[in-house]
């Protein structure tokens, strides 16, 4: 199933929105990520940088300078000089600072090693001492200028990297407030479809076990509820009663009145019943105009044939619908437990021979299992109760 059709709109559009959210705060933090590693690299390299500056003050400072480039290979100095700074080749116009300071330098090279210490008035200045000391403070100026300017792309390249660290600590804390989002609107939404689940599955299998115009049991929960009560009466040891009542003269209401009056007949029928009992009892709607009656807990059998006869006189009285009065009688076969039989399925089927025979000895009767097997018995000898009474 599409889960266009599993999830409702808004729903929908929430979970899209959030995800959507999500995924714009991954790219987000991703760029300021990799501008962060960036701005690290970029630190790093002129952190790097500056400490070959350092190195090369000091190495021309302590006139290194000769010692570090080998001696008998001039054309080294200015090489050296590029390594030292690492600068990339694209940057050609500090390659070609480098490349005049490495040819000074060079220069510097052939002349008599350079005294610091050595106080300019002590006396004539050497051969070679002048280039020396232009050499050195041309080293030093440019030293000192490429020191500031790196400190400054340092400073600038930091100030990248802690401003997209903070991106991406945004970009992060969104994503995941986005992603908890999600998960809570997903579980809200699965909640929702497993209410709907249970609530499909409950009416779907109220619709099985019930007769759907009279609302009643029906022949399916009939074998469960009679199990039940089987249970109940042997755990409790006390009797329980089927009766199985059928209406006597319906087809001729459905006849005469046409079959909307005769489901008219059965509601109210059914509603008579109901009402004649107690709840823990049970009314099933076999089909037709057949209804089973499960009195449970009965400790007098004499209580289950008189609840019998009372049924079968409620549905004797006339109903009355819009202008019309309607007859039907009932006829009803009785099994007791455990007297008559000790499973539901022998009680019903006794029920059921007992309905026949009350049929056919003159309907509108309770005839009981045991009137059928031994011939008598003392639950016939009760005095029929005046239908007046019951109405
Ligand atoms: N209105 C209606 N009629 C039904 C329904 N189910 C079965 N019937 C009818 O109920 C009638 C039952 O037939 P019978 O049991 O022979 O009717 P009866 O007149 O009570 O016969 P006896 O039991 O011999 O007295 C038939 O006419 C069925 O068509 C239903 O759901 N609604």
């Amino acid at each position: 199933m599409s889960v266009k059709y599993i999830l409702d709109a808004p729903s929908r559009r929430k979970l899209i929105a959030l995800s959507l959210l999500a995924l714009l705060c991954c790219v987000v933090a991703g760029w300021a990520a990799s501008r962060m590693i960036d701005a690290q690299r970029e630190g790093e390299r002129l952190a790097h940088v500056l400490h070959r500056l350092e190195s090369l003050r000091a190495a021309i400072l302590s006139n290194a300078i000769p010692a570090v480039a080998a001696p008998d290979d001039d054309a080294n100095v200015p090489r050296l000089l590029a390594d030292c700074l690492q600068l990339s080749s694209d940057d050609a116009a500090q390659q070609r600072r480098l490349t005049k300071l490495g040819a000074l330098l060079d220069m510097r090279q052939r002349q008599p090693p350079i005294n610091l210490d050595q106080d300019p008035q002590a006396g004539p200045m050497q051969p070679g001492e002048l280039g020396n000391t232009y050499v050195l403070l041309a080293a030093h100026a440019w030293i000192d200028a490429m020191k500031v300017s790196l400190e400054d792309r340092l400073a600038l390249s930091q100030a990248r990297h802690q401003e997209s660290l903070q991106w991406v600590q945004w970009a992060v804390a969104a994503a995941l407030i986005a992603a908890l989002l999600f998960g809570l609107v997903l579980i809200r939404v699965m909640r929702h479809l497993s209410h709907q689940g249970h609530a499909r599955i409950s009416s779907l299998e109220a619709k099985a076990n019930r007769d759907p115009l009279t609302g009643l049991p029906n022949r399916r929960l009939l074998q469960d509820r009679l199990e039940q009560a089987v249970l109940r009466a042997r755990r409790r040891r006390c009797h329980a009663a089927v009766v199985v009542i059928d209406l006597d003269g319906f087809k001729p209401v459905n006849d005469t009145h046409g079959h909307a009056i005769g489901d008219v007949v059965l509601r109210r029928v059914s509603k008579r019943m109901k009402s004649a009992l107690r709840s823990e009892d049970t009314v099933c709607r076999m089909g037709g105009d057949e209804f089973v009656v499960i009195i449970g807990e009965v400790d007098d059998p004499v209580y289950a044939v008189r609840r019998a006869r009372d049924l079968v006189l409620r549905i004797s009285r006339p109903i009355r619908h819009e202008d019309k009065v309607l007859r039907v009688g009932a006829s009803a076969g009785l099994a007791l437990f455990p007297d008559d039989a000790g499973d539901g399925t022998e009680l019903l089927e006794l029920a059921d021979q007992a309905l026949y025979a009350a049929k056919h000895g003159g309907r509108g009767q309770v005839v009981t299992a045991g009137e059928m097997t031994h011939g008598h018995t003392t639950l016939t000898s009760l005095p029929s109760e005046p239908a007046a009474r019951l109405a």
